[in-house]
């Protein structure tokens, strides 16, 4: 075995994270790391990469005790990790991160920032990646973030590589040519240990699998003896099947109107209806304009222009409050920058857009806490969100959990159009189906919905209308049942949209 964890256990505070965890992972050989939202996977990658240091248990590298004091020595002795969290410093380039705590190459002295340039190319090339290494990463999406980190941990040999939700904001494509990037790297011997919430890449690129369930280790072995309700089964402790939910309810009165709205200087303008009840997905590939449209619609995008109204009310290009105060809501696909306030409460966050809700008395611009608190509750609880007390840090929630709160927190005022960029990202698949449960009620009671996607599965399981996005223009827009799931991987590509959407039909 190339990597052998024994009965590690984390505290954190009141919550036992991690409770005598037991998984080996061979070289070349890809592990899935499966659970539910906290169950406690990211812990355990963190202990592996020596983020954190477990109160208790045995870790072995190559035959070798194994107990690093922090990320540097599990760097050097061969393991490199991506987590859920990325850490990229946004002044520097995809390649100036790379070699962030590495030796940089030298010349005379001094930094030989061409070799580093060039050997770092050299690596994007090896592995097919497409990523421009001389833009900041600050002004990448965050899927090519997720690139440029994965790159980061692939510029030196690596013996153990363990990812956490690496696929998470990428689309279907891009999720399969990173697979192929981990299958050639297991070729290459290294053992591989990743978190995925994508059950069917589970079971495309897996080998081995292990499930934990309350921080513990509840079932491991094969994947090709596994099924998938035998793991759903193991990481909810009963049956659980995810039904499609395609809304069927008769739409309403138009909500959002685009006409010739461009969602920045260079982007193509986009026509657009989306009508009371219904549900819009909108799919992609990286780049292709999906968020930065629901980014300007929702008022917070880069010199926008053209018309954009909301129920009837046309609305100035920019600016978030007009938007809130037409009954629109928004969840960003960047949880930690833009989506929650990280150094906050799980009380503050649960309630902040709704704070009007929890007036102390009905003029007064006062907020009675005892009233945001019970209001958070139901909301914490309706979601299913695990958390210590309301008083933590957001930040110790795990991923999951904080993308609940993220969508959670709009409820309780009526939604007119609601905006969800990468709603279910990081979310297992118990609470997927109850945030798609969540999505067809709000539908059919006239909120209409729009939805930013890169799981496919998703896409077809939830939107009522699909429409695809390349290089910031619309390229196919059809009702779910009208559509092939060959023909939107089609329209994901410019080139390939003058073909008919009923060409292929293999779904
Ligand atoms: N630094 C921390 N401080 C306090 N509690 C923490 C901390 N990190 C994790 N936890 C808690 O440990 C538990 C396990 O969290 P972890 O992030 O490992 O779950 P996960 O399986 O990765 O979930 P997800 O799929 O949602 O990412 C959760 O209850 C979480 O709130």
């Amino acid at each position: 075995m190339m990597l052998e964890v024994a009965d590690l256990s984390k505290r954190f505070g009141g919550v036992q994270a991690l409770d005598g965890v037991s998984m080996h992972s061979a070289a070349g050989r890809v592990h899935a790391l499966l659970g539910e939202n906290g169950a406690g996977k990211s812990t355990l990658l963190k202990c592996i990469s020596g983020v954190h240091r477990p109160d208790k248990g045995q870790m072995q590298l190559a035959g070798v005790a194994y107990r690093p004091a922090g990320p540097r020595e599990a760097e050097a002795t061969g393991l490199r990790s991506v987590h859920q969290e990325l850490n990229l410093v946004p002044a520097f380039t995809a390649c100036e991160n790379a070699f962030v705590g590495k030796r940089y190459p030298k010349r005379f002295g001094r930094v030989d920032w061409k070799t580093m340039r060039a050997r770092f190319a050299a690596v994007r090339d090896d592995y097919g990646l497409d990523l421009d290494i001389n833009v900041p990463v600050g002004r990448l999406s965050i899927a090519q973030c997720q690139i440029a980190e994965i790159l980061r941990a692939l510029t030196d040999d690596a013996k153990v590589l363990v990812l956490d939700e690496p696929t998470a904001s990428l689309s279907e494509d891009e999720a399969t040519s990173l697979y192929a990037i981990l299958r050639s790297l297991a070729a290459r011997g290294c053992a591989i240990v990743v978190v995925s919430h994508r059950l069917d890449e589970v079971f495309e690129v897996a080998d081995d699998y292990t499930v934990l369930r309350n921080g513990r280790s509840v079932g491991s072995g094969l994947i090709a003896d596994a099924t998938r309700d035998g793991i759903v089964a193991l990481m909810a402790g009963e049956e659980f099947r995810h039904e499609r939910h395609v809304a069927t309810q008769t739409v309403g009165a138009s909500v959002l109107e685009l006409s010739g709205f461009k969602a920045g200087p260079r982007r193509p303008p986009v026509d657009l209806t989306v009508r009371a009840s219904e549900i819009v997905g909108v799919y992609g590939v990286v780049g292709s304009g999906r968020s930065s449209l629901l980014k300007a619609i929702w008022g917070a995008g880069v010199r926008p222009s053209g018309t954009l109204s909301l129920a009837g009310r046309t609305l100035p290009p920019r600016g978030i409050s007009h938007r809130i105060r037409a009954g629109a809501a928004y969840v960003s696909e960047d949880r930690r920058n833009t989506g929650l306030i990280m150094h906050h409460s799980v009380l503050d966050n649960a309630v902040l857009p709704r704070l009007g809700l929890y007036r102390a008395a009905k003029r007064l611009p006062m907020v009675s806490w005892r009233k945001a608190k019970s209001g958070a509750s139901t909301i914490l609880s309706d979601l299913n969100v695990k958390y210590g007390r309301s008083a933590d840090r957001i930040s110790t929630l795990s991923g999951g959990n904080q993308q609940k709160i993220m969508i959670g927190r709009w409820f309780g005022a009526p939604i007119r159009l609601f905006l969800l960029d990468e709603p279910t990202r990081g979310v297992d698949v118990r609470s997927k189906a109850e945030i798609h449960k969540l999505c067809n009620r709000l539908a059919s009671e006239g909120t209409a919905i729009v939805f930013v996607t890169s799981d496919l599965e998703e896409l077809l399981m939830l939107a009522s209308r699909i429409v695809v996005m390349a290089d910031g223009a619309i390229t196919l827009e059809a009702p779910n049942a009208a559509v092939s799931r060959q023909s939107i991987i089609d329209a994901t590509v410019q080139d390939n949209v003058n073909r008919s959407p009923q060409e292929h039909d293999n779904r």
